[in-house]
């Protein structure tokens, strides 16, 4: 039996490359001892993307000796993970990438040599986050903690409880991630106002400015309670010290999947299991993604940057950045993907590929992507558009053997519904020429993601909903409402204007026409569908 811990990948290296799995090529106890030693990269968010691409791009650096110390992993939120995936498995990863053709490539990444949490119960762990803060050598640390990790506020705009707690409590203790990061700076601060750089690389818009304002926030909120002195904002805020990139991440990476478990056993490899955690994470020791992959960063590194440019990974200006990430989040991939998510779950598909064989929605994310999207589209320059588009229609989500599921991708759709609809919307009233009541998919989508939000499929039967920060309040709104009702307090939900990425729907001429089709998918059992179909053609 194969083995994926360090003895197991140096003991039986000829049994494992005869798997078919590529080792690491450079000296692991060299480059933990370097890190120990002069850490540059701290990475929050120790989960799947991070694991199955940034992690696996840094090894290429690695065995090609473009780098000499390797990624620690920290966790803020889900210690779970680093307890039972990191830990039990070294900090290695078995990462699987999903051909077209049906082919597994295989490779252990071991770039990621420590994995810790920032739990306040393992002093050991809080410790050495500290030591690593307080290192001149550390040049980055990034985060892939999903859109709502940066959030401190309710939707009322309110603190958030750990926040509000965080506030009064000073940087010695913090919990929310945004505290502790916050409170790491604050320890870099105090050693010798070191430079360093915070990449975001979450699906956000405008992600480095949503992580700059969050830390500039806590550091002023602790300001104001006399935890840290004026100089420390000042730090945070001086671009010669402190950078807040913005970046573009993309790749498909779909929660551990049983059938790449099973394929991964009749390798002989052994301990494969997926675990979903008590804050239901999935999680398991090995991530399965897609082939392609991009990840483009502003080029703002005030301590030197890993030489990321060597394994693909495009260094730019703002402006391309920002225009790449608008393209692929907010009108060629996203928008799509979160309408054959809450489509997919009430028509009970549990896999991509599946729904882009249904004509339907196939017609569906077209009519979002081609007509919708592609009419209001920022062109970065670098990826064409359209391009980019017929990849993500025609290959990436129709590719059967990458095993996404509707259910993951609707996970957390109220905060995300804003930048993947609401900028295109935002554009059509924007543009003169334009009229968003011509809009007929987003709306759909929209409608269709009101209509998931029963928890009642297209037959009528129960399912049960992804997590969302918003689901108790969304469902609050459509209590008691049945099949084949005609009234309902959706309205409450489509004139959240924070929902929609501040755009007010019914201002708009759009909040009635998505209505009048929520009600026509809640006429009764096939109704999702026959709506779906007659708005789509
Ligand atoms: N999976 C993909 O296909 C993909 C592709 C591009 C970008 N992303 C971005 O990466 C994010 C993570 O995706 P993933 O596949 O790694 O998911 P994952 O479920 O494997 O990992 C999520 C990570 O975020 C952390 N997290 C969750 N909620 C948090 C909170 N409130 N505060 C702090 N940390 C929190 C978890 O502990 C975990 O480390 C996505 O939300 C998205 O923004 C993902
Ligand atoms: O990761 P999220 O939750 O922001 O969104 C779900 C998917 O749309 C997303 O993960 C895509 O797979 C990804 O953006 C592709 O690069």
């Amino acid at each position: 039996m194969l083995r994926l811990t360090k003895e197991g990948i140096t003991k039986d290296t000829a049994a494992w490359e005869k798997a078919g799995v590529e080792l690491p090529q450079f000296n692991v106890e060299e480059v933990q001892q370097n890190t120990k030693e002069n850490p540059e990269w701290v990475h929050f968010g120790a989960g799947n993307i991070f694991r199955g691409f940034v992690a696996n791009a840094h090894q290429k650096l690695l065995n090609e000796k473009h780098a000499n110390t390797g990624i620690v992993a920290a966790e803020t939120f889900d210690f779970e993970m680093i307890d039972k995936v990191y830990e039990p498995y070294d900090n290695l990863t078995l990462l699987v990438t999903m051909k077209a053709n049906g082919e597994f490539e295989k490779t252990v990444v071991n770039s990621i040599v420590e994995g810790i949490t920032a739990d306040q119960n393992r002093p050991a762990h809080v410790n050495r986050l500290v030591e690593i803060f307080e290192n001149p050598s550390l040049q980055m640390a990034s985060f892939t903690i999903t859109e709502k990790g940066y959030s401190l506020t309710d939707p009322t705009g309110k603190y958030l409880g750990i926040v509000e707690k965080d506030i009064e409590n000073g940087p010695e203790s913090p919990i929310h991630a945004m505290s502790v990061v916050t409170g790491l700076a604050y320890r870099r601060y105090k050693k010798g106002q070191y430079p360093m750089t915070f990449v975001s690389m979450d699906n956000c818009s405008h992600n480095g400015d949503i992580l700059k304002k969050s830390v500039l926030t806590m550091a002023k909120e602790w300001q104001k309670q006399g935890f840290v002195e004026e100089g420390f904002v000042s730090y945070l805020e001086d671009e010669s010290k402190i950078t807040f990139p913005l970046s573009m991440i993309d790749k498909i990476t779909p929660r551990p999947s049983e059938t790449v478990k099973k394929s991964l056993e009749e390798l002989g490899i052994e301990d494969m299991e997926v675990i979903v955690t008590s804050k239901n994470t999935y999680t398991a020791p090995f991530v399965n993604a897609e082939v392609s992959e991009y990840l483009v960063i502003e080029d703002k590194f005030t301590n030197g940057k890993p030489a990321l440019d060597k394994a693909g990974i495009i260094f730019t200006d703002r402006d391309t950045v920002n225009n790449i990430e608008t393209m692929k989040v907010t009108t060629c991939l996203n928008p799509l993907h979160t309408a054959l998510a809450v489509s997919g779950c009430l028509l009970g598909y549990t896999l991509i590929a599946d729904e882009m064989k249904d004509p339907t929605l196939k017609k569906l994310v077209e009519k979002i992507g081609y007509d919708e999207g592609l009419e209001v589209v920022v062109d970065p320059g670098i990826i064409n558009p359209k391009e980019f588009l017929d990849e993500v229609v025609n290959e990436r989500f129709a590719n059967p053997y990458i095993p996404d599921a509707p259910q993951r991708i609707a996970t957390d759709t109220s905060q995300k519904v804003g930048i993947r609809f609401g900028e295109t919307i935002k554009s059509y009233v924007k543009r003169e020429d334009l009229n968003p009541e011509s809009l007929t998919a987003i709306p759909l989508a929209i409608a269709t993601w009101c209509r998931y939000l029963l928890g009642v499929d297209d037959e009528g039967n129960e399912f049960t909903l992804s997590p969302d920060p918003l689901l108790e309040t969304l469902q609050a709104s459509l209590e008691g409402v049945k099949l084949g009702d005609t009234s309902s307090n959706v309205k409450d939900i489509l004139s959240r204007e924070s929902i929609f990425g501040g755009v007010n729907l019914y201002e708009i001429g759009l909040g009635e026409k998505i209505e009048g089709m929520f009600y026509e998918m809640l006429a009764g059992p096939g109704a999702v569908r026959k709506t779906l179909e007659k708005y789509v053609g």
